[in-house]
Parts: structure tokens; C-alpha cells; sequence
């Protein structure tokens, strides 16, 4: 199964890294959905002598070439200069994330994105949080998980892109149970742990201190883990952040349930940060991404590293291959 590969925001850096990332052979075949325009004014922009090839059809590509980058072609809405954001184009980035979905809904591809700004689509005044939400909704699942992995630590989040007062709210024993689950099933499906132990974090300062500095552990978490301990989970917590981040507890855990985005991802991206990739579990296909966002300083300059896209292909490829030995 070939990688489709969603640059993402035009003005940021996504074209660079794709374009970066084409340079290399790579043993799965790789095409880009953006427009050919964009791409080849980018490289001019970069002096990267990649050849743009237009493709009518991703079903017959083969092992990728260096140096050339097959591209599925979608129209940008208005010319596109790097570095500076437009929302005229929110609806470009939306046509190539909703062709992308269309492969992998039908079998066709796994989907890699680069990084989309959540800021300029809304102010195009079309409601998005990220990409996790929106294909949770696009491909009809009830449930997604956001899980981040670098090198020794796996962070998976019970909330994503949520303002900071709407989490207590938001951390239900239902959401609890069905974000725990997806966790479990894709690090046996995905990841080789055939009895995953989880690390859960508590929501409160000290996991509430027994009840004085916050009651969610007592009344909504810990209720929660111990129906899913009933079914023989192996759960450990609900932790105090501060304190789980360490080898006594790491060295024994396949990954960390974190409440919420800041909870967790500081702390994956502080180990790992350009070495890392986002995973979103749970969906029909397989979706990896970028660690980073759209770093529009750097948009255009070459000095913007591709090294976590290159995590994020390689895992999009060991997952697909995975899955098509184990016939998961
Ligand atoms: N996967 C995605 O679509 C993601 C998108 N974002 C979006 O990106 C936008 C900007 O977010 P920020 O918080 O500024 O994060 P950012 O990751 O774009 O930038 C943070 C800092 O890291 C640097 N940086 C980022 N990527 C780099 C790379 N590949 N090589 C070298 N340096 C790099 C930037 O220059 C900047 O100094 C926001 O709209 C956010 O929502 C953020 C994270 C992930
Ligand atoms: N912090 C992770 C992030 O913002 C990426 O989110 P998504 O666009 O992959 O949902």
C-alpha cells in the first residue's frame, strides 16, 4: 500500500520537509496530494532538484524514486507565498485532506500529513480543531485516540484540542473507558505488546491528594480503570503527573494515558522532539503525522528539519507492514 502524503498548510513547512523527504529512495512508494504549482515553486524556492511527476492514479506506483515525487494533483484557491498565511486557501488544505481520506477509506493508501495551522481555517470560518477530530468524523468511529511516540515513551491523550476549562468536564467514564480501549487494542493490533501495560495519569495536582486538591480520581477515573481491570487490563494508576514521567515507572509501561494535551506532550516532546510521530488509533486506515506544526519562520529558508516526517513515513510503513503479516 503506497503513502499519500498531505503537505498540509501551504505557507508553512510541510512542502519543504515532502520535498526533502523525495530526495531519498524510500523501499514503499510515496505521492504527494497538493498542487504541482506549489510544489515546484517551492523546490526552485529551495534549489531541490525534485522532479514533480502528476499522477492519475496512485494504485500502480512503484518503489519510490529519489529525486522524484509523484503528486496527486489538488488546485491551490489562491497563489500561496511561504511564510505568510491566507485563508483563502483553508479550503485547498481541507480538498487535499478530504481526497487523502478517500484513498485510505477505500484501501488504497495510508495517510502521512503534514502540519495543518488550526488558526487560519477557522478564521476561513470553517470550525476545525486538528486533524484527529476531523477524521474521527469523516470516517463515521465513535472513537479516536491522539498518541505520540518517540523512542522509549508512548503518550496517549483522553482529550485533544480542548480549551483548558472544558477538560474536567470533558473526562467522563464513558470517554474514559472507550479512549482506553482503542489505546489497548491498537498496542496489541499495532505495536506487538500482547499484554499492554498502561500508565494512567490522575487529573489533579498529585492525582487529587485523596480527594483534597480534586475529586475526578476518586469519582470518575478510578471507577472507570476498575471496571476495565474487571476484564483483566493491566492499568496502573490513576498516577500523579508529576511523578509518573520517571524509569520506576516507564521502564514496565508500553505507554502513558495522559488527561489532556498539556499534560502529556510537553513531556513526549522534551524526550523527542523532531524524532517523534502522531498516530491516530482507532481510525479504518492508518494515519501517522508530524511532531511539530507549521513553523512559518522557517517556510522557505531550507533550515526547517524533515526528520520527524521521516519517522512518520517510516511508521505509516512498519505499521502497514505489520498489519498485512499479522493479518490484523
Ligand atoms: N500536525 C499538525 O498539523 C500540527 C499543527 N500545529 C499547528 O502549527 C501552528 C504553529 O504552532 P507552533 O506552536 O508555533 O508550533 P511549531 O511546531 O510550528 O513551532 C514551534 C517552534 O519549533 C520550530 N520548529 C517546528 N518544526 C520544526 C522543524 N521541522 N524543524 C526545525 N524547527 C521546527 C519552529 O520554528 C518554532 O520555533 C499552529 O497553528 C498549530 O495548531 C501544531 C502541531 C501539530
Ligand atoms: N499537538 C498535536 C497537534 O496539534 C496535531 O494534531 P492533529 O492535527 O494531528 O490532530
Amino acid at each position: 500500500m503506497p503513502l499519500a502524503v498531505t503537505p498540509g498548510e501551504p505557507a508553512g513547512i510541510g512542502p519543504d520537509l515532502v520535498l526533502k523527504q523525495a530526495m531519498n529512495a524510500l523501499d514503499r512508494p510515496m505521492f504527494a496530494i497538493a498542487d504541482p504549482d506549489l510544489l515546484r515553486d517551492r523546490a526552485r524556492q529551495l534549489e531541490l532538484s525534485v522532479e514533480i511527476a502528476e499522477i492519475a492514479d496512485p494504485d500502480h506506483l512503484t518503489a519510490h524514486t529519489a529525486g522524484v515525487l509523484p503528486v496527486w494533483p489538488v488546485k491551490l484557491r489562491a497563489p500561496s507565498e511561504a511564510g505568510k498565511l491566507d485563508p483563502a486557501n483553508a479550503p485547498y488544505v481541507l480538498d487535499t485532506l478530504d481526497a487523502a481520506i478517500d484513498l485510505a477509506l477505500n484501501h488504497r493508501a495510508a495517510l502521512v500529513t503534514g502540519p495543518v495551522h488550526k488558526g487560519v481555517i477557522n478564521e476561513a470560518g470553517i470550525p476545525f480543531t486538528g486533524h484527529t477530530e476531523y477524521l474521527e468524523q469523516k470516517s463515521g468511529v465513535e472513537q479516536v485516540v491522539m498518541m505520540l511516540a518517540t523512542e522509549g515513551l508512548r503518550v496517549a491523550l483522553v482529550t485533544t484540542h480542548l480549551p483548558l476549562a472544558d477538560v474536567p468536564a470533558a473526562i467522563t467514564p464513558e470517554r474514559l473507558k472507550r479512549v482506553t480501549a482503542v489505546l489497548h487494542a491498537s498496542l496489541q493490533r499495532d505495536f506487538g505488546c500482547a499484554e499492554p501495560h498502561i500508565l494512567v495519569a490522575g487529573l489533579n495536582p498529585h492525582a487529587g491528594e485523596g480527594g483534597h486538591l480534586g475529586r475526578e480520581e476518586i469519582e470518575v477515573i478510578e471507577p472507570a480503570l476498575a471496571e476495565l481491570r474487571a476484564l483483566g487490563w493491566d492499568l496502573e494508576g490513576p498516577l500523579p503527573a508529576d511523578t509518573l514521567f520517571q524509569p520506576h515507572y516507564l521502564d514496565r509501561a508500553d505507554a502513558v494515558l495522559a488527561m489532556y494535551h498539556d499534560q502529556g506532550l510537553p513531556v513526549l516532546k522534551y524526550k523527542g522532539f523532531g524524532a517523534a510521530v502522531n498516530i491516530t488509533l482507532g481510525l479504518p486506515f492508518i494515519r501517522t503525522s508530524v511532531d511539530h506544526g507549521t513553523a512559518l519562520d522557517l517556510a522557505g529558508t531550507g533550515r526547517a528539519s524533515d526528520t520527524s516526517l521521516g519517522v512518520a513515513l517510516r511508521t505509516a510503513a512498519d505499521m502497514a507492514f505489520y498489519r498485512s503479516t499479522t493479518h490484523a
